[in-house]
C-alpha cells in the first residue's frame, strides 16, 4: 500500500528559526489526511519537504516502502510519484485542459496519453473539456483540471496545499466533496494543508493537528473533536466550554452538575472539563441544576449561539440552540448537559 511515513523531520531556515521540530506523520495507503495548524505553523515546509523542494535537516520520509529522503537519501522530486495541486493558478494558462492533464505524462506513447487525459478528465466530472483553453473555465473547473493533472501519472501521494483557498464560500464545499470522491475512487493517498478547521474536519479521513514543529494530535475527525488530546486542540478545532471539575471514578462534578467522563488522564482529579455548545441545551429558568442569564444571542440561521452568565460561573459560556429561540437578552434560562465530556489537566 501507498503508506506515507514522516518521521523525526527537522527542519530550520537559520539559528532559532526551527519550523518542524521532529516531526511524526503516518498516513495510512488510500486514506486523505488534513494538516492543520495556524498560520506560520510550518504545514506548507512540511509539504515541501515531502515533495522534495526542500532538504530536512534530520528524519526521513518513506512512501509505498521508497525512502525518498533521509540521511543519505535525496530524490529529487520528478522521481518521487507525488503529483501536487497547488494553491491557485495551478493550470498552465497557454496550454489547452488536454495539454495541462497531460503535462507529466512523458515517456508514454501518444495514444495511451490521450487515453489517460480522457480517463482522467471522466474522473473529475469534466469529459469533453480536453479542448478548452483554463480561462474557460470556471474556479471549481479549473481546481479539477489540476487534480486531473496531478492523478494523471498515477502518483503513489497526492499533496494538496490549500487547494479551495482562491475558491469563494459558496462553491467551496462543494469543489471539496468533488475532490474528496474523486481521490477516493483514485485510491491515490493525499495530504491536504489547511487552516481552515472545518475544511479539514469535513474532508479528511485523518486530521494531523500542527503545533511547535511537531504533530499534537493526529485523529479521525470525530475522534478530533470529541477527545482533543489538550485543551489547545480542542479550541483550535471548534467551539469549546471549559468548566472546572472534580473527576470521581467516570464521571466530573461541575457547577452544571455531574457529566459522565469519555475519556480523563488517569489519576486527573481536579481539571478541566471539556463539553461542546452543542451538548448543553436551554430550559426554563427552574428545570435545570444550573441557572444563568442570557447575555448575548447569535442568529446564524441553522442554528444561533447564546451566551449565559450561569451564576456561580466567572466565565460565561456559550450554548449552541437549533431552530427558533424564545429567548432574549437578559432573560433567565436554565442549562442543561447532554452527552459525555473530556477532562483535562489545567494548563500551566
Ligand atoms: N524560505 C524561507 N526562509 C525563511 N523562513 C521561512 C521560509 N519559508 C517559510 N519560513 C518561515 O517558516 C515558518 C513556517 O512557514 P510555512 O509557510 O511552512 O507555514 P504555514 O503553516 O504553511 O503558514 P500559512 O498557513 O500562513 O501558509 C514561518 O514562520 C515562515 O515565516
Amino acid at each position: 500500500m501507498n503508506d506515507l511515513q514522516v518521521s523525526g523531520v527537522v527542519k530550520s531556515y537559520g539559528p532559532g528559526a526551527t519550523v518542524l521540530d521532529g516531526l511524526d506523520l503516518t498516513v495510512q495507503g488510500g486514506h486523505l489526511a488534513a494538516v492543520l495548524g495556524p498560520s506560520g505553523c510550518g504545514k506548507t515546509t512540511l509539504l515541501r519537504v515531502i515533495a522534495g523542494f526542500l532538504r530536512a535537516d534530520a528524519g526521513t520520509v518513506t512512501v509505498a516502502g521508497r525512502t525518498l529522503a533521509g540521511p543519505s537519501v535525496h530524490l529529487p522530486p520528478e522521481r518521487r510519484r507525488i503529483g501536487i495541486v497547488p494553491q491557485e493558478g495551478a493550470l498552465f494558462p497557454h496550454l489547452s485542459v488536454a495539454h495541462n492533464v497531460a503535462f507529466g505524462l512523458t515517456g508514454a506513447e501518444r495514444g495511451a496519453r490521450a487515453r489517460r487525459v480522457d480517463e482522467m478528465l471522466d474522473l473529475v466530472g469534466l469529459g469533453g473539456y480536453g479542448a478548452r483553453m483554463p480561462h474557460e473555465l470556471s474556479g471549481g473547473q479549473q481546481q479539477r483540471v489540476a487534480l486531473a493533472r496531478a492523478l494523471a501519472p498515477e502518483p503513489h501521494l497526492v499533496l494538496l496545499d490549500e487547494p479551495f483557498s482562491a475558491l469563494d464560500s459558496g462553491l467551496r464545499g462543494a469543489v471539496r466533496a468533488e475532490v474528496r470522491a474523486v481521490l477516493r475512487a483514485s485510491g491515490a493517498t493525499a495530504v491536504l494543508v489547511t487552516h481552515d478547521q472545518q475544511e479539514a474536519l469535513s474532508t479528511a479521513d485523518v486530521v494531523a493537528v500542527l503545533r511547535d514543529g511537531r504533530v499534537a494530535q493526529c485523529a479521525t475527525p470525530e475522534e478530533l473533536y470529541q477527545r482533543p488530546a489538550d485543551p489547545w486542540v480542542a479550541s483550535f478545532v471548534g467551539d469549546a466550554v471549559f468548566l472546572t471539575g472534580t473527576a470521581d471514578e467516570n464521571s466530573a462534578t461541575t457547577v452544571l452538575g455531574r457529566i459522565p467522563l469519555a475519556a480523563s488522564p488517569e489519576g486527573l482529579r481536579d481539571g478541566l472539563v471539556l463539553l461542546r455548545p452543542e451538548q448543553l441545551h436551554l430550559t426554563g429558568p427552574d428545570k435545570a441544576t444550573a441557572q444563568g442569564t442570557v447575555t448575548d444571542v447569535r442568529f446564524f440561521g441553522h442554528d444561533s449561539m447564546v451566551t449565559v452568565a450561569v451564576d456561580g460561573l466567572d466565565q460565561p459560556i456559550d450554548v449552541r440552540a437549533p431552530g427558533p429561540l424564545t429567548v432574549r437578552h437578559g432573560g433567565r434560562v436554565g442549562v442543561r448537559v447532554t452527552g459525555e465530556a473530556t477532562l483535562h489537566e489545567v494548563p500551566a
